[in-house]
């Protein structure tokens, strides 16, 4: 990598902001996975051990620039102070004078987590105001936050305009496995797609579609692409205004010779709770008009294990259906499963997936899990991440 990394400055008794993806799952308030807050404990400490006064930033969950009480970053300042076994101060607002304090007070080797960035309206629109305003609570910028390094925003990419901007180890870590891995890509070459993010992800397909043999559709993201091809799929995920530019895909996947797997069965229910009155399994063209596909049914389970299992490079991002529900989560641990105990190179993307292969205890048998989902497939895309494009390069001597 041609950027400048925090092995480069010198930090010690310098003001660091340093952004980081803590966006965890969480259930009634506790963290469901640390995966991701885990991920960034070798810069944080790194960054401690060097004598920074460190300022960390996130986001978690998309509260739409308002303050939402279960979105705040309460349990996982607890969490980091766990794994640094170590004080992790929180403010309770983004910005402002509470925070300007709060830095004004910290000692080399202290750690203070802002308050979630999204509460901030403008965070998301990568305003430069509230770029200027964390730029000026520090002297150096360090953006750890590979799952984020696809949004450009301020605490991502504007606050870079304005102090050294330097990658931190796990940012570094991921850029160079997901980076050999598809400079020149083992083949047969398998993307699978998957969750829910439907407007996010769809438009990475048009790209994956010049780049893989095979392109395996599941989870909620597959029911577009099933209504596209002109099937009923009752009151499943659907994301109205993109069934055309699926349809488009599917005509393109085709000239390009490129195999798109969508599921032939489905598992169906009549209401979105883990244990629904009516659980069916049903083929793709029998989806009744009340019910939802919340997971992928058994023949699907095993045409895309068979096409993973053939594969020598597997890059798996969102799960293939409800996984936190049990009796949903057949899909996604048949994918973790094949992924497995496969030959292929396996890279794993995303909170949820990275989530579910913990889950499935199968985290050690799969080559690489990466803490960003959107970012790894941008990357993938080709693209280059904004979050990264901001970071200062190194000197050519
Ligand atoms: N058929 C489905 N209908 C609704 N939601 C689904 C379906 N399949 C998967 N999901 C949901 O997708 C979510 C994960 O989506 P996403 O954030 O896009 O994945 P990742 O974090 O791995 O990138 C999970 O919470 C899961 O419950
Ligand atoms: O969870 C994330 O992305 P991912 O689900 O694609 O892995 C990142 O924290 C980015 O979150 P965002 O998609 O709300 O910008």
């Amino acid at each position: 990598m041609n950027k400048k990394s925090i092995k480069d400055v010198d930090v010690h008794g310098k003001r660091v902001f340093c952004r980081v993806d803590f966006n965890v799952p969480m259930e009634q308030g506790k963290i469901t996975d640390d995966t991701r807050i885990r991920a960034a404990v070798p810069t944080i400490q790194y960054l401690i051990d060097q004598g920074a006064k460190l300022i960390l930033a996130s986001h978690l969950g998309r509260p739409k620039g308002k303050v939402v009480e279960e979105m705040r970053l309460t349990a996982v300042a607890e969490r980091l102070s766990q794994l640094l076994e170590k004080e992790v101060t929180k403010t309770n607002e983004v910005i402002g004078p509470e925070v300007i304090q709060k830095v004004a007070g910290l000692h080399n080797g202290d750690v203070l987590l802002l308050e979630n960035v999204r509460f901030d309206a403008r965070e998301e629109k990568n305003d430069a105001e509230l770029s200027r305003q964390f730029a000026a609570l520090a002297d150096l910028f360090v953006n750890d936050a590979f799952g984020t390094s696809h949004r450009a925003h301020a605490s991502t990419a504007g606050i870079a305009d304005y102090i050294p901007a330097v990658a931190g180890f796990l940012l570094q870590k991921e850029l160079e496995i997901l980076g050999s891995a598809l400079q020149t890509p083992k083949r047969p070459f398998t993307a699978i797609v998957g969750g829910a993010k439907v407007k996010d992800k769809i438009g990475v397909i048009e790209n994956l579609l010049t780049k893989v043999d095979n392109l395996i559709i599941g989870g909620g993201l597959a029911y577009t692409f099933i209504k596209a091809k002109g099937l009923e799929i009752g009151k499943s995920l659907l994301e109205e205004d993109k069934i055309e530019l699926a349809a488009s895909y599917l005509r393109q996947a085709e000239e390009a010779g490129v195999r798109i797997y969508l599921p032939v069965d489905v598992v169906v229910v009549d209401e979105f709770s883990p244990h629904p009155p009516i659980v069916k399994i049903v083929d793709i063209d029998q989806i009744p008009a009340d019910l939802e596909a919340l997971d992928i049914g058994p023949k699907t389970r095993e045409l895309y294990a068979d096409v993973i299992r053939s594969s020598q490079l597997v890059i798996w991002n969102g799960p293939m259906g409800v996984f936190e529900f049990d009796q949903f989560a057949l899909g996604t641990n048949t994918v973790a499963k094949a992924l497995a105990d496969s030959e292929a190179l396996s890279i794993v993307g995303g909170g949820d997936s990275a989530a579910a292969i913990e889950k499935a205890g199968l985290a050690d048998e799969v080559d690489h899990i990466s803490t960003g989902g959107g970012a790894s497939l941008e990357l993938l895309e080709g693209k280059i991440l904004p979050g990264v494009a901001v970071l200062n390069d190194k000197e050519v001597r």
